[in-house]
């Protein structure tokens, strides 16, 4: 519990709700923080859809209950945790999300969003963990999980926005978690990065650019991993392991 849990700014949450695919105790397992036992919101709904989404309940398939932010608040304070992960879907694609990041912060909590980058939201972010969604997450006809590549062109107009990324770094600390599934992401990865830092002010620095292997269960990390660590090396960028994936596969709650 964090130390001024009681403390408030008087903003009124009262009524509003969110899409809630599902809300676990769990521990950090990817980017700076991993390791760190934290509470995962996961809200439903999003504006891309990655091929290879590992939270396809919240992207290809929404499922959700409503549930309201005092609701929320209730059982993420029944967690004796002090570091709360905003993830999805897109939880920037909600409005509601800010006032919940108000409250969690003014409840005294850590507060980390996981955000694909496209939409700015001016809130309680004490890290922006964003995961720009490169050109190798487009889902072509072969790659559709669900459909015949019905997303692909959407999804390829929305998925960078550097005005966008720029203004997450100026605005919050932050770290820039790429999904490697090939080498030749890190053509796409060093132009990005580059054009990010011309239009920031804040600087970018190479400790805040995360290789994390694409994989959503142990067998297809096992595949990856030791490829994109080497490329980690070679590009002098961090590489970020899939913690929970390691432990807990992909049981959902972890
Ligand atoms: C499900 S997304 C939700 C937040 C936001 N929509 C985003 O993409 O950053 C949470 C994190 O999981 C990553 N992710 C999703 N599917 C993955 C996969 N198959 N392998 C590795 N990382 C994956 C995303 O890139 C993101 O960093
Ligand atoms: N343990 C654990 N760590 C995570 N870090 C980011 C996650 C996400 O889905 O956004 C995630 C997740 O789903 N589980
Ligand atoms: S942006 Fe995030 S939630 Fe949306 S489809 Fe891609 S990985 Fe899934
Ligand atoms: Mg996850």
């Amino acid at each position: 519990m964090p130390v001024n849990a009681d403390a408030g700014t008087g903003t009124t949450t009262q009524g509003h709700s969110l899409p809630i695919n599902e809300l676990f105790y769990s521990l950090q397992g990817e980017g700076k923080l991993a390791g760190v036992p934290s509470v995962f919101i996961r809200t439903s709904g999003c504006n891309l859809r990655c091929w290879f989404c590992d939270s396809y309940h919240t992207s290809w398939e929404p499922t959700h209950a409503q549930m309201t932010i005092a609701e929320i608040m209730e059982e993420v304070e029944s967690y004796d945790a002090n570091h709360v992960v905003v993830t999805g879907g897109e939880p920037l694609v909600h409005d509601e999300t800010s006032l919940l990041l108000d409250r969690l912060s003014d409840a005294g909590y850590h507060t980390t969003v996981e955000t694909n980058g496209t939409l700015f939201s001016e809130t309680a972010v004490d890290l922006a963990s964003i995961s720009p969604k490169l050109a190798s997450s487009t889902p072509t006809a072969e790659r559709d999980p669900k459909g015949d590549g019905e997303w692909a062109e959407r999804h390829e107009e929305r998925r960078i926005d550097t005005d966008t990324l720029a203004a997450f770094a100026d605005a919050y600390e932050m770290q820039l978690k790429f999904v490697v599934t090939d080498e030749s992401d890190l053509i796409e990865i060093e132009e990005l990065v580059s054009k990010i830092r011309d239009a920031a002010d804040a600087p970018v620095r190479d400790s805040d650019v995360l290789l994390m292997p694409e994989g959503a269960t142990r067998e297809r990390l096992d595949e990856n991993r030791e490829r994109v660590a080497e490329l980690a090396m070679e590009y002098d960028y961090r590489y970020t392991p899939r913690l929970h994936v390691g432990l807990w596969n992909d049981a959902p709650g972890t």
